[in-house]
């Protein structure tokens, strides 16, 4: 027997959003199952399902929720965004209005999820087809605008690039969270030079050094006080582009 424990697994919630039949569910299906229904059902609400995935060598749980597009069900599928790692922005490439329809939808998930726009990681996916009525460079465009620096085009038809968009969520995932617990480490850091700062002038003012420490402690209680970031979602800055195309 070996006293090896094994690697955990990170549980990532990613989200799956888009108009009503753009394909939510047969990228989802495709991914977890291998399975692809010409013929699917609109979803009602909310499906999740579960898969294990090895990105990097780590071990990964994703929880794929998988949302209705349809605007009837808004109430039922808008609770269900809190507490999500990654967002899957979708449109289908053969209508334009579903690609406009995206603003709306980046809106509503940043609305109910509670997190910070530029801070969060969106993939932008587009679900091929034959007629194509959406431009590369109209995405790259809408991209750049919302800061969303990940684009993909994936056919949950012929299975192409799906497995590559859930890994590249989770690379995206990953580069932010290590970007944001060195930003962290650095908040951490105590500022001394400051303190002795403070200090000296507080002596210039007040002619003695009574209450030095006193003072110091009702002027500049932050310097001393835990990061706000600690007690909320941590900050995410902007990661490295990547774009990925059929
Ligand atoms: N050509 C092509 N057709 C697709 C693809 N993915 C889905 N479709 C077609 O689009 C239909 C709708 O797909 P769904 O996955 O149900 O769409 P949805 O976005 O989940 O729709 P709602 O549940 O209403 O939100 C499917 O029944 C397929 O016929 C794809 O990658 N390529």
């Amino acid at each position: 027997m070996t006293n090896m424990r094994p690697h955990k697994s990170t549980l990532l919630k990613v989200v799956i959003l888009g108009d009503g039949g753009v394909g939510k569910s047969c990228l989802m299906n495709r991914f977890v199952s291998n399975r692809y229904d010409e013929n699917n059902f609109h979803t009602i609400g909310v499906e999740f399902m579960n898969k294990d995935v090895n990105v990097d060598s780590e071990k990964y749980t994703l929880q794929i929720w998988d949302t209705a597009g349809q605007e009837r069900f808004r109430a039922l599928r808008t609770p269900f965004y809190r507490g999500s790692d990654v967002c899957l922005l979708c449109y289908a490439i053969d209508d334009h209005d579903s690609f406009r329809g995206l603003k709306q939808w980046r809106e509503e998930f940043l609305h109910y999820a509670d997190v910070k726009s530029e801070r969060f990681p969106f993939i932008v996916n587009d679900l091929a087809s034959q007629c194509r009525q959406v431009s590369s460079d109209e995405v790259k465009q809408w991209c750049e605008k919302f800061h969303i620096v990940s684009y993909i085009e994936t056919s949950s038809k012929t299975a192409a690039n799906v497995s590559e968009a859930f890994t590249l969520a989770i690379r995206q995932w990953k580069h932010m969270e290590r970007i944001a617990e060195v930003e962290l480490k650095s908040q951490d850091i105590i500022d001394l030079t400051k303190s002795i700062r403070l200090a000296q002038n507080r002596f210039c003012c007040t002619g003695g050094s009574r209450n030095i420490s006193g003072s110091l402690e009702s002027e500049d209680e932050s310097m001393y006080s835990p990061s706000p970031s600690r007690f909320g979602r941590r900050p995410m800055p902007r990661p490295v582009e990547q774009h990925y195309q059929l």
